[in-house]
């Protein structure tokens, strides 16, 4: 059974998203925005390690491979942290927009368990913009990047200013993640093109 609440179908004023010019190239890497992030950060050694890709207009797809670490029953993977890799791939698709955005809402289902060390082909996409609202969908595949659907998720994501990470945030991270030249460029650039 499956259907997404009201909240997450954009509003009749919603518009088609839009790909900044400088988004990276359909192909390209995104990169981890965070090196300590749980869902992308490369210096974080609990974290999913997912890695995103550039796709076509306002899309991309990721990948990431169940640990160990990440059972809920024995030899599968828990669903919180299929959730999570749900949530960083279509947390990742604002930077298409170079947009800084936080996830409102994440609604999942769960249709095929995920054994230990199967990879995960997800895919994502922003559906609408309304304002702040950016609205997404992804699924995620196994057996291969066309293999049958394990887990979708539809989302809304609120846009936020940088501000949002510097109130709410911890004094120590938030200095080091302002100390990082490459996190100050990207901040400085989400700024310049809210
Ligand atoms: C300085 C150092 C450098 C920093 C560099 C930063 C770069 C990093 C870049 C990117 C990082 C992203 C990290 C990725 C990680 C993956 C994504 C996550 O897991 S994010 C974490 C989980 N999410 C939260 O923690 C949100 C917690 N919630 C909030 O903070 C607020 O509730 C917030 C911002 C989402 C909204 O609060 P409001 O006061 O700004 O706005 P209101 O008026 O409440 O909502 C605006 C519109 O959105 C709807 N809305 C809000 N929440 C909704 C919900 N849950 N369901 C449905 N609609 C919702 C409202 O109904 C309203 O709609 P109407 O304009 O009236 O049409």
């Amino acid at each position: 059974m499956s259907g997404i609440s009201a909240s997450l179908t954009p509003p009749a004023d919603a518009v088609a998203a839009v790909r900044h010019p400088d988004a990276p190239a359909p192909g390209e890497l995104l990169g981890a925005h965070y090196g300590q992030c749980f869902g992308c950060g490369e210096d974080q050694p609990h974290g999913l390690h997912l890695q995103a890709r550039a796709g076509e207009g306002v899309s991309l797809t990721a990948e990431f491979t169940v640990q160990p670490a990440h059972q809920g029953a024995p030899g599968l993977a828990h669903g919180g942290v299929l959730a999570t890799a749900l949530d960083e791939t279509l947390g990742s698709l604002n930077w298409l927009l170079r947009t800084i955005a936080v996830t409102g809402r994440l609604e999942t289902d769960f249709v095929r368990p995920v054994p230990v060390g199967t990879v995960l082909y997800l895919e994502a996409e922003v559906t609408a913009v309304a304002g702040r609202k950016i609205y997404s969908r992804a699924a995620g595949r196994i057996g291969g990047p066309d293999g049958p659907v394990a887990i979708r998720a539809e989302a809304l994501f609120i846009e936020v200013k940088v501000d949002h990470f510097v109130d709410n945030g911890r004094p120590q991270e938030i200095k080091a993640a302002m100390s990082d030249p490459d996190q100050l460029r990207r901040a400085r650039a989400f700024e310049v093109n809210p």
